[in-house]
């Protein structure tokens, strides 16, 4: 699939009670899986926020090749006494876009019972369906946000390797917030990291473990060596 893919942020600015996010100029690729990093409160989630259009920006605009955004929230929103069954009966009914076929096949790949209210699942269950609802409408950009955290080590290599397949084969842009940087060195081709609403860095990388990734981290945000 060869699709002509961007996201454009153009002099974005965005106030909120104690934090703003000034004067934002970014470009995304298609191919690019974008490692987005920061400390808590670093402004991670808004940034999301705005290019999915949750949030809309005080100044400045986002534009977008597509809206065709699949976003997976660090929690599963949908309601907990619905099945996976029920959902896909939902989300047909719902979403011109939405394929039944490959959400099934990504819940048998992660051996989710169908039957079950989702309620009764494990966090990293509720995470693989949370991936599987979000890749099942062929989004042409992936928002993630803190996918892996609280997964166990199997689970989360599980997601990470769906979501790398999935964003090879579609040729998406994918923007994955993580305080876990081996995730990073693991998929992603492109580091940014956002301090107080800045972007302190932004790099393409090949092949890079996440103890460097960590150093690059310290050293951006002037921390001394370990
Ligand atoms: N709706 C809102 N109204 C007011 N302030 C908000 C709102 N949403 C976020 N903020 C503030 O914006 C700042 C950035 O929050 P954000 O959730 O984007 O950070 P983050 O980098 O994702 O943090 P974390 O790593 O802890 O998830 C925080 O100070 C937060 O309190």
């Amino acid at each position: 699939m060869t699709r002509n893919m961007f996201v454009d942020i153009k002099n974005v600015s965005k106030n909120l009670t104690d934090f703003s996010l000034e004067n934002l100029n970014i470009s995304f690729e298609k191919g690019e899986i974008i490692g987005l990093v920061g400390e808590n409160g670093a402004g991670k989630t808004t940034l999301l926020n705005l290019i999915s259009g949750i949030l809309k920006p005080d100044k400045g605009q986002i534009l977008l090749s597509s809206n065709n955004i699949g976003y997976c929230f660090d929690a599963l929103p949908e309601p907990e006494n619905l099945t996976i069954e029920q959902l896909n009966t939902i989300f047909t009914g719902l979403l011109a876009v939405w394929d039944s076929d490959t959400y099934f096949s990504f819940v048998d790949e992660f051996k989710l019972p169908k039957g079950k209210p989702i309620g009764v699942f494990s966090k990293g269950m509720k995470m693989q369906l949370n991936v599987s609802i979000t890749l099942s409408h062929n989004p042409t950009l992936l928002l993630l946000d803190e996918v892996t955290a609280g997964l166990d080590p199997i689970v989360r290599r599980t997601v990470l390797n769906t979501i790398k397949e999935y964003a090879i084969s579609s040729e998406c842009i994918v923007i994955m917030t993580t305080h876990n940087l081996e995730d990073i060195s693991d998929i992603c081709n492109r580091l940014i990291l956002l301090n107080n609403g800045s972007i302190l860095l932004d790099d393409n990388f090949e092949d890079k473990s996440s103890k460097e990734i960590e150093l690059i981290f310290r050293k951006t945000l002037g921390y001394g060596d370990m």
